[in-house]
């Protein structure tokens, strides 16, 4: 389109946990006018979904045999983003001990992954004006033809520090330990792992506020618009 009539715009944006893309991504959806999809709630919810009927986690074939039931749905108001499970509000077990533990394990499987990311590129490609789309693989294998991708990272210490604040005190040694070791596995995984597409920014948060983060990507995004 010419003339200033606005072409969606696309945003990847990936990271390990507690690099801050969720924060990010819903604040610069809210203030650019875009969608916001939040990938990692939504495998957090099929994991919710196999816990609660009591599929063992240890066993992928398992999980592979039931990985079409649940039907997942994400609200992408980044004012107000949802998640239900078969119509149940999910927002807060997900975020849970319990499903934070098993959700690199279910999201490894292949089955899952086909599933949700036919899921995610049919909301992305739904989204009038553009869409924040955050995770672990939107760059690589999600969007690869996103019009910007940002990858954030953060020392280890930086990310556990965030995480224990929200954890209401939570111990930081475990709490760095869990992080680390969630990395590890999602970075490890075969199928879409944790990791920086080729043609990603990327962003080291450790020494920046959440506003700095938030507006290094908006500037991203307008340079992006304006074809710079
Ligand atoms: N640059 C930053 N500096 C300090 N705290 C941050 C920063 N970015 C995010 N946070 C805080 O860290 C926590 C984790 O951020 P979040 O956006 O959920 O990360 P992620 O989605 O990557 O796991 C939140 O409490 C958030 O407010
Ligand atoms: N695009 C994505 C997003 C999340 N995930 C998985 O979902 C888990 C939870 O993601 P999340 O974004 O909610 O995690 P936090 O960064 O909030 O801790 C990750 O640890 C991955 O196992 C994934 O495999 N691919």
């Amino acid at each position: 389109m010419e003339n200033g009539a606005a072409q969606p715009v696309i945003v990847a944006i990936d990271g390990p946990s507690g690099t801050g893309k969720s924060s990010t991504s819903k604040a610069v959806a809210a203030q650019l006018g875009l969608s916001y999809l939040d990938t990692g709630a939504q495998y957090r919810a099929i994991t919710w979904w196999m816990v609660t009927n009591g599929i063992d986690i240890q066993d992928p074939s398992a999980i592979a045999a039931v990985a079409g039931k649940p039907e997942i749905v994400s609200g992408t108001d980044p004012k107000d983003p949802t998640i239900t499970v078969d119509g149940t509000d999910v927002a807060g077990p997900i975020r849970g001990q319990d499903v934070t533990s098993k959700v690199s394990a279910v999201s490894a499987v292949p089955e899952v992954r086909a599933r949700i990311t036919e899921l995610q590129r049919s909301i992305a490609a739904s989204a009038v004006t553009g869409i924040v789309v955050e995770g672990r693989d939107i760059g690589t294998t999600v969007l690869p033809d996103a019009d910007l991708k940002i990858f954030l990272t953060a020392s280890a210490e930086a990310r556990a520090a965030r995480r224990s604040g929200e954890l209401k005190g939570a111990d930081l040694h475990t709490t760095r330990e869990a992080l680390v070791q969630r990395d590890a596995a999602d970075s490890s995984r075969k199928t879409s792992p944790l990791a920086k597409a080729g043609d990603a920014v990327e962003v080291d948060t450790t020494e920046l506020t959440l506003t700095q983060v938030i507006e290094c990507v908006v500037t991203l995004v307008e340079e992006k618009r304006a074809g710079k």
